[in-house]
């Protein structure tokens, strides 16, 4: 008898009690039915997912997850590979955009190394769990091998285990890796059987000829993977990252042990993409926070059916349009939780 990987056991079940307890409440406030929009809904999810008619965020957490790429080799990049762990110093310093709105929007903040090509185990405040110095180059052969891409997995479910037991009850994931786009777009196009060319941006900032060129390599890499592609973990080990792979991770556990997922931007839906097809379960857990200007994110949304909650034309990654959308969902929980109802206000209903 062969027993199911962990990643694919199923998903915590939403409470639709506490949902349709939600609904009636929010059509008992002093508004028209709906005239919040989607607050509203926004409201009623996480009250499904909490299991609280009424549910409350205390302990939103983000973790950005951090790894180099092989196949920076081929110049897919507008920035050295250096900048991963040169950005690891700057989270933890307390300078990164992260951390500024860590402090800015009330969230705890943590950083795990999966694996870059520079050693910085002495680097004090990130959480070292590197897998290996970096992927291979995806354009030349598989990112990775099937035990790594299973210890990228672990590494993430890991730290949400950790998370659940210190009572996080928000979970967003943020990436930083130079060349993560590239592991990205390939990824998405090996899931979506897509052509990588409409899931290719700049990233950092790659433009004209530069543009091309990363696009005919991931084009080549995707070829490569297809005559090995059998499954979607093929996906993350031959054209993958570490840290995606740990975000994957990270996304099935929160979904497993009931903690609602807010996700960033390209590649941690990426990421999303990847645990949605491990395990579909996954889905009902994943708010969608940003839609990222890195043009192949609207193909991803629509593959997930995700509707983000803001569009600022942000690409930075880090977590950081979750980090901004958290304020949203803290003001759709305020309006839910502390809105007078019509009978508590004295106004009037609608006419029937
Ligand atoms: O999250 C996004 O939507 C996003 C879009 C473009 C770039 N990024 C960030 O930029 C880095 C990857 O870009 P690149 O050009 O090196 O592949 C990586 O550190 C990501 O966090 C992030
Ligand atoms: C400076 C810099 C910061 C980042 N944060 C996430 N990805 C990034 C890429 C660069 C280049």
């Amino acid at each position: 008898m062969s027993v199911n990987p962990w990643w694919q056991q199923a998903a915590a079940e939403l409470n639709d009690e506490a949902r349709n307890l939600a609904w009636q409440h929010q059509n008992q406030l002093t508004k028209p039915p709906g005239a919040l929009g989607r607050l509203e809904v926004l409201a009623t999810e996480l009250a499904a997912m909490s299991g609280q008619s009424r549910p409350e965020l205390h302990h939103p957490h983000c973790i950005v997850f951090a790894a180099d790429h092989g196949v920076v080799a081929q110049g897919v990049s507008a920035f050295p590979q250096a900048v991963t762990v040169e950005m690891l110093k700057n989270f933890v310093a307390g300078g990164a955009a992260i951390s500024v709105l860590a402090g800015q929007n009330d969230f705890q903040l943590s950083v795990v190394n999966c694996g870059t090509a520079q050693p910085c185990d002495a680097l004090q405040g990130v959480v070292h769990q590197p897998v290996a110095a970096g992927t291979a180059d995806f354009s030349q052969q598989p990112a990775m091998t099937a035990a790594q891409a299973q210890a990228a997995l672990t590494i993430g479910a890991g730290q949400l285990d950790l998370l659940h037991q210190a009572g996080c009850d928000l979970f967003m994931a943020g990436e930083m890796g130079i060349g993560n786009t590239s592991a990205a777009s390939a990824m998405a196009a090996l899931l979506l059987d897509l052509d990588v060319a409409g899931l290719t941006g700049p990233g950092t900032g790659v433009q004209g000829e530069a543009l091309d060129h990363k696009t005919q390599v991931l084009s080549a890499s995707v070829t490569r993977a297809q005559g090995s592609y059998n499954q979607p973990l093929d996906a993350l080990i031959e054209v993958g990252g570490f840290e995606i792979g740990a975000i994957a991770g990270a996304y099935i556990r929160a979904a497993q042990l009931g903690i609602p997922v807010l996700v960033d931007g390209f590649i941690t839906t990426s990421a999303a993409l990847l645990a949605v097809h491990l395990n579909p379960s996954v889905r009902d857990w994943l708010l969608f926070s940003h839609g990222s200007a890195e043009p192949g994110h609207l193909l991803l949304l629509a593959a997930l059916q995700a509707q983000p909650l803001i569009n600022l034309d942000m690409r930075l990654g880090e977590g950081s349009g979750a980090g901004v959308a958290l304020s949203l969902i803290r003001q759709a929980l305020a309006l839910h939780n502390n809105m007078a109802t019509f009978a508590q206000a004295g106004v009037s209903g609608a006419e029937d």
